[in-house]
């Protein structure tokens, strides 16, 4: 899915240039996910001094983490070479086998939503990874012939938003199976100064800090409003990144100090002035805010549980204690406590 307001942790297309100049090339400049970097740097060590490919990679996490930037990282720390696919982009299992038999020695095949690739393919693919080689068959019916096909060692490196719907088959011949988590705010704040340093924007301190967090805990959305804040500075301020510069730029984007945009907040506003809090059905509180209940449910709903702002209860949508309170109000007594997840630091 791809959308186009602010606070998205997807990608427009239109972004893609934007993105690569900042995007880490080597393990060392990857920022944070201490625990998931130095497992992956003895995966590959061990692997460059035995000669041998390491063993195939799995990457699971949300949009916007690091996972296309750590696929690439791992090529170029094996000085490999790299192809990138997707799940969706093979139909069917010939356009894989013509991936896998051109690959070259070493090499590190990157398959983005993996969890999108069609049946037949899956299976064709157990066989590269397991013995590096594929049975390609041809003709239809009792007249069809498998013709076995070699393929060059290669590593796998697989991406995926949803690891509950990998197979057990394909999960099982991952050898290294790594979980990205959301970035604590100090982290984007190191990511922002590094970004801001590669695109010579002056940023204070409490500058970084104040987009970090409004970041929803996701380097692409902090790189974005780096990119958005850093325009306002050079249009309307004195081209400097720091607080007040940072709070104007993001008021007129709509993030607040939260990285809650309108949306996030009409949800928000509504459930607790037009329903006291909840609960109250998805498309009743959609309707209430004239958005689509895909909308509300795929866009919103995700990032507002994330943040211990809503939650969802078998009778219908709710907002905590801390959602009351992120709008200015008391809540009621019988209020949902929620934890909230990203204030914690995950992972760092
Ligand atoms: N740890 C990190 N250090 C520095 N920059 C990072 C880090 N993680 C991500 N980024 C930056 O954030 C942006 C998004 O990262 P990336 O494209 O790798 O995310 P992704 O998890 O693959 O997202 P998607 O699932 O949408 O493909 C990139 O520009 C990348 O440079």
């Amino acid at each position: 899915m791809t959308d186009d307001h602010v606070v998205s942790a997807y990608v427009t297309d239109a972004e893609l240039d934007a993105e690569a100049s900042v995007r880490p090339r080597r393990l060392a400049e990857f920022i944070a996910q201490h625990r998931v970097r130095d497992q992956l740097d003895l995966l590959l060590k061990g692997a460059m001094g035995r000669g041998t490919p390491p063993d195939h990679i799995l990457l699971s996490g949300p949009p916007g983490l690091g996972k296309t930037t750590l696929a690439n990282i791992v090529a170029s720390e094996l000085n490999a070479g790299i192809r990138t696919t997707s799940g969706p982009a093979i139909e069917r299992s010939g356009d894989l086998a013509a991936i896998l038999t051109s690959l070259a020695e070493g090499d590190v095949l990157f398959i983005d939503e993996i969890h999108r690739i069609a049946k037949p393919a899956e299976e064709l693919l157990y066989s590269a990874m397991e013995d590096f080689r594929v049975d390609v068959v041809v003709g239809k019916g009792p007249g069809a012939t498998a013709i076995p096909l070699d393929v060059e060692p290669f590593t796998l490196v697989g991406a995926t938003t949803r690891s509950g719907l990998l197979t057990g088959p394909m999960r099982d011949r991952f050898g290294f199976v790594a979980h990205l988590d959301f970035y604590a705010p100090a982290d984007l704040h190191l990511l922002l100064q590094r970004s801001a340093r590669i695109l010579g924007v002056p940023i204070t301190e409490d500058g970084a800090a104040e987009i970090a967090g409004r970041s929803r805990g996701t380097p692409r959305i902090a790189n974005r409003l780096l990119r958005r804040v850093r325009d306002f500075a050079e249009v309307r301020g004195s081209g400097v990144v720091d607080q007040a510069t940072a709070r104007a730029a993001l008021k007129v984007y709509d993030v607040d100090e939260r990285g809650l945009d309108r949306l996030d907040r009409a949800v928000l506003t509504a459930l607790v002035d037009s329903f006291r809090g909840g609960p109250v059905g998805l498309s009743t509180l959609a309707v209430a805010v004239g958005e689509q209940s895909d909308t509300v449910e795929e866009v919103c709903e995700p990032f507002l549980v994330r943040a211990g702002l809503l939650a969802r209860t078998p009778r219908g949508r709710v907002a905590t204690e801390a959602g009351w309170r992120h709008l200015g109000r008391t809540p009621p007594e019988t209020v949902v406590q929620q934890p909230d997840l990203f204030s914690r630091g995950v992972d760092s």
